[in-house]
């Protein structure tokens, strides 16, 4: 296949040097535009980039941007049959890190996800995606500053596998003939017209996204890790993932049992003080988040509930409009926004460039260009504190200013 990637000439690549990320001045990141609202979000979010990066380090430092392709735009680009590229795939092994606009996906039938297919083919076991409030953000609730919480989502498992049979086909039907007569299961009604749906959870997927959370905990001196699961219901898929994360928590940091368990809690090395690691079940921490925001601060979470509570979580600090994330391997890393392509909006200017504006800010820091990130957040508070705001601010703010998705990445700058 042709390439249709243009590699920047001035940009050298990121790399990983024994275990640790190695960045060069000019590094090269590949970007994904988007379908739908990615036309509008993409470019405010390279030009704040672009900016914050330049008055941090006065030109020393610049990222070279590299477009890759997915979505419409890659069936645009290649062929009408190509939606998600090899050489995008390699381009994001080969340069580490990089950051993507959202992708269509079907409800019902058509193609499975390109999102879900980039986190599985790279790997990208975890989902990490703060909740963090923004002074003045409009917030349904009475206390979004209580809201403090860092999703680690399961990135690669669960029913999100695509394990999946459409009811009245022969494939379903075969599944439903091997439950019920091989496994004697007795339990599938109206069997003649039912889709089956298959969730794979593994002891080794459990365990390397809970590592990752604890760890997160011990860096970043949060008080606890919660395992959000439905394991009273599906006991061998979400409880074992329950159960799974308690004994990681025991073999490898030394969690010892509180009051008899099944809680437990470990001292953070760096500080001295004590992480709990406890469990809640999921339609109850639905209504936890709401009620005692305070009491989370690390959440580890299978793949469905993860994408359930980020936007739950996001809707307290202001909606998916300023929700941020990245898709993590040990190697690679791709940022994104947690929202969707809106296709209402898309092309009108209009939508939040926050989400993956923010998203950005976790590159950089990813990066160790921390002092571009926090010039990042300090243009992001900066304007929201001007209220200088896109419409799903502005409609919940008394006395703002409506602007648009560009001139939002604007005021950003301006308040650098
Ligand atoms: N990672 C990814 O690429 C993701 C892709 N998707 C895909 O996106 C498509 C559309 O999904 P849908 O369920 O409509 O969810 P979306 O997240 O695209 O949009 C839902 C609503 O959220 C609000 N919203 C979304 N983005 C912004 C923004 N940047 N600024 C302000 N408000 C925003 C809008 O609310 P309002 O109407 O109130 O203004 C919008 O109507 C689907 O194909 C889905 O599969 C979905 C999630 C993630
Ligand atoms: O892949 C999709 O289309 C949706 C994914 C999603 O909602 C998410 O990752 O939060
Ligand atoms: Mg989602």
């Amino acid at each position: 296949m042709t390439s249709h990637i243009t590699i920047p000439s001035t940009g050298d690549k990121i790399a990983y040097i024994d275990g640790k990320l190695s960045v060069p001045n000019n590094p090269i990141v590949p970007f994904i535009e988007g379908d739908g609202i990615g036309v509008d979000v993409t470019p405010p979010m390279i030009k704040v980039v672009d900016a914050a990066v330049k008055k941090a380090y006065r030109g020393d430092r610049k990222i070279a941007w590299m477009e890759v392709y997915a979505g419409e735009k890659a069936t645009q680009i290649y062929d009408s049959e190509t939606w998600l590229p090899d050489e995008t795939l390699e381009a994001f092994k080969e340069y580490k890190v990089g950051i993507k606009g959202p992708l269509t996906t079907p409800v019902g039938g058509g193609m499975r996800s390109l999102n879900v297919a980039l986190r599985q083919v790279l790997d990208l076991y975890v989902c990490q995606r703060p909740v963090q409030w923004f002074t003045g953000v409009p917030s349904p609730v009475k206390k979004p500053c209580e809201v403090d919480m860092v999703i680690f989502r399961e990135n690669t498992e669960d029913i999100y596998a695509g394990i999946e049979y459409k009811a009245g086909t022969e494939d379903a039907q075969k599944m439903i003939t091997f439950l019920k007569e091989e496994m004697g299961a007795t339990q599938i009604r109206f069997a003649e017209d039912c889709g089956i749906g298959v969730k794979p959870v593994s002891k080794e997927g459990t365990q390397r996204l809970v590592r990752q959370a604890i760890q997160y905990a011990i860096d970043n001196n949060r008080d606890s890790v919660t395992l959000v699961h439905k394991g009273n219901i599906m006991k061998f898929t979400e409880g074992a993932f329950k159960d799974w994360g308690y004994e990681l928590a025991k073999e490898e940091f030394g969690a010892t049992t509180v009051n008899g368990g099944p809680w437990c809690s470990i001292i953070n090395p760096n500080t001295g003080k004590e992480i709990i690691i406890k469990d809640v079940i999921a339609d109850a921490m639905l209504q936890q988040i709401l009620l005692r925001p305070a009491e989370y601060s690390v959440i580890a979470t299978l793949n469905l509930n993860g994408d359930y509570l980020s936007d739950a979580l996001a809707a307290q600090v202001g909606g998916i409009g300023i929700a941020p994330g990245a898709n993590l391997s040990d190697e690679v890393a791709i940022f994104e926004a947690t929202h969707g392509t809106a296709p209402k909006y898309a092309g009108k200017n209009k939508v939040n460039p926050g989400s993956v504006i923010l998203s950005a800010e976790m590159m950089l820091r990813h990066m160790g260009w921390v002092e571009a990130a926090d010039l990042l957040l300090k243009g992001m508070s900066g304007a929201i504190g001007a209220k200088t705001v896109t419409y799903d601010f502005e409609r919940l703010m008394d006395n703002a200013t409506l602007v648009t998705c560009s001139q939002f990445g604007d005021c950003i700058i301006e308040h650098m």
